[in-house]
């Protein structure tokens, strides 16, 4: 990792860091350090010289360490200073504020949100994201609900865990690779990002999976980078093709792509020559080549180091260019992961690798579930709450599978269920998983989440007593014209939502015996009808009746029971 240190008696005094990077043309010059404040805070200056490729950079970087008083009082202090240290240390504070609350509300969680919106502001993320940030977490964080065994704190740390994935994409995206090869990858960027050292990883990761690469040199700008690639194919005998700096980019592309089609290699890596900032010039190159070679994936490689800066590049280069991903190199050096958490909110494109170190092994996909766990870092935590949902919606379902069986499913019940589904998906995400139902047209599905949210609204409207004891309705027109009038909607609506509800737990009753090995009044014969249904040839007029017969009887199904009387139609409506 970046640097360990491990500090004693950091009372009132200087404290010592121990500075070890990953990278090793980062080259430690000043050390410093503040005493602790009265926050318990040191602060960290550390500055490198950037020497990998002959050019000289400068990098600084602020790390703000937290002390834990406790530990202090100890006399011994531990400082894990490594990638998104920062922003794991800040949001830390806002799990804390937490520690002695029973419930997450509104107003305990005002604080804890402005920390864990300072957190995000000072790791670099921009604004309009933080505030969409905040704004999800502190809904789902209300929304969820208590959770049995678990602590507000803990629950925070969930929430947060599942908004950071979504905010850096969801599911991670691989590589697409052409379906006539060769798949060709251009990669894109500014001076010194690390393009050149992006091509040789990718080419070694494709090697790796079996696939074949070429990597064509374009960019005649810097013949050094010319000579890197080439050295850099020799070190993971990947091959290059490279022309001089004699002809135009465009010109070694096009006789690149031709020299990798006649060898029927699989990849074909792309390194462009970068620009200190961006520029017409290169955007039309850019655009230019995207003509020549029809890539498949066009990368733009950027530095994290550069914080939400990354990010905004990405959105530039994809109106300009249209990017299909972003590759994030150098998070090694980034303390605080401005850049990882922008990029797919800001630029709507993902990030597909990244890159921690300069060694050619040093790239990896891009995963968002695993570099949120890193961020928080509390592996046990979110397991531990998953668990927990988990056996809260076992009980749940068994719950709900009891009072099926009793038909005693209630307005609470039904309620629930809405909810459960929301937490879900969507209805139409949801669908789309069962067999057949993906016909289901999607108007059909916005009028069912309509008609959904009607029903909750009455729900809403009814006091604890009628949601648990649906009868009290059947009985009271006052009671229903209350509802109606506290939801907005009309007496024959709710009236209807009533008898709709009797329906439901006469089919599930129906359902019940027939699951308990019972016979329902009328399905005698069901099991008879189905064999014979399936002797009987395809069009015959024993197969047809059969059919009719069996509709018939799954309609009974549906209606027999105990419907209350004066509910189940629409004209029957109380
Ligand atoms: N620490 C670290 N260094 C990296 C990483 N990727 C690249 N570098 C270093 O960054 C420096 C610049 O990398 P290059 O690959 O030459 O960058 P470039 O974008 O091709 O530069 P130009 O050709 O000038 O546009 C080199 O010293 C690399 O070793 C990384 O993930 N971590």
């Amino acid at each position: 990792m970046a640097m360990v240190a491990t500090l004693t008696n950091c009372g009132a005094g200087a404290c010592m860091m121990l500075s070890q990077r990953t990278s090793s043309s980062w080259l430690p010059l000043f050390l410093g350090s503040r005493s602790c404040s009265s926050r318990d805070v040191i602060g960290f200056v550390d500055a490198g010289v950037f020497q990998g490729d002959g050019r000289l950079r400068l990098g600084l970087s602020w790390r703000l360490l937290h002390c834990n008083q406790s530990k202090r009082k100890m006399g011994a202090l531990s400082i894990r200073a490594a990638v998104f240290d920062q922003l794991s240390t800040g949001l830390e504070e806002a799990w804390t504020k937490l520690r002695r609350e029973d419930v997450l509300t509104r107003e305990n969680m005002k604080e804890p949100m402005r920390d864990i919106r300072r957190a995000l502001l000072e790791a670099d993320v921009s604004l309009p994201v933080v505030r969409r940030f905040v704004n999800s977490v502190s809904e789902k964080a209300i929304g969820t609900g208590v959770i049995r065994g678990v602590k507000p704190d803990q629950q925070l740390v969930k929430v947060v865990h599942d908004q950071l994935v979504s905010l850096m994409g969801g599911d991670a995206v691989s590589i697409e690779f052409a379906k006539v090869p060769p798949t060709v990858i251009l990669m894109a960027g500014l001076q010194g990002v690390g393009k050149t050292t992006a091509c040789g990883k990718l080419a070694l990761f494709l090697k790796k999976k079996d696939k074949s690469c070429i990597m064509l040199a374009t960019d005649v700008y810097r013949p050094a980078a010319i000579e890197q690639l080439v050295t850099l194919g020799k070190q993971m005998e990947v091959p290059v093709f490279e022309a001089g700096n004699q002809l135009s980019p465009v010109e070694i592309a096009r006789k690149g792509l031709s020299e990798a089609k006649k060898k029927g290699v699989d990849v074909v890596i792309v390194d462009t020559a970068g620009r200190l900032q961006v520029d017409k010039g290169m955007m039309n190159e850019l655009k230019q080549m995207k003509q020549v070679l029809n890539p498949t994936e066009i990368f733009l490689v950027v530095d994290a180091m550069t914080g939400q800066e990354a990010a905004a590049l990405v959105a530039a280069f994809n109106l300009e260019v249209g990017l299909t991903g972003a590759i994030l190199t150098k998070l090694d050096g980034d303390s605080r992961g401005g850049a990882a958490l922008s990029i797919k909110e800001v630029s709507g494109k993902p990030i597909k690798f990244i890159g921690e170190g300069e060694s050619m092994t040093a790239l990896e996909p891009f995963y968002p579930d695993r570099m949120a766990s890193r961020i928080l870092g509390m592996g046990d935590i979110l397991s531990f709450v998953e668990k927990a949902q988990e056996v809260m919606m076992q009980e749940e379902a068994e719950e709900m599978q009891k009072k099926i069986m009793e038909a005693k499913f209630d307005f609470n019940d039904f309620l629930k269920q809405t909810r459960m589904m929301a937490r879900m998906g969507s209805m139409g995400g949801m669908l789309k998983f069962i067999p057949g139902m993906n016909k289901v047209s999607p108007l059909q599905i916005r009028e069912a989440e309509k008609s959904l949210k009607v029903m909750e609204s009455m729900i809403n409207s009814m006091t604890p007593e009628e949601r648990a004891d649906p009868e009290l309705l059947t009985k009271s027109p006052s009671r229903r014209r209350r509802i109606a009038l506290g939801s907005g909607r009309t007496q024959e609506q709710v009236s209807q939502l009533v008898s709709q509800l009797f329906q439901m737990r006469a089919r599930m009753k129906n359902l019940a015996t027939l699951m308990q090995g019972g016979k329902v009044p009328g399905l005698d014969n069901l099991d008879e009808s189905l064999r014979s249904s399936q002797k009987a040839p395809p069009g015959t007029a024993k197969r047809r009746r059969t059919k009719t017969e069996l509709q018939k009887l799954l309609t009974k199904v549906g209606q027999g029971g105990s419907v209350a009387k004066g509910f189940g139609s629409k004209r029957e409506v109380i």
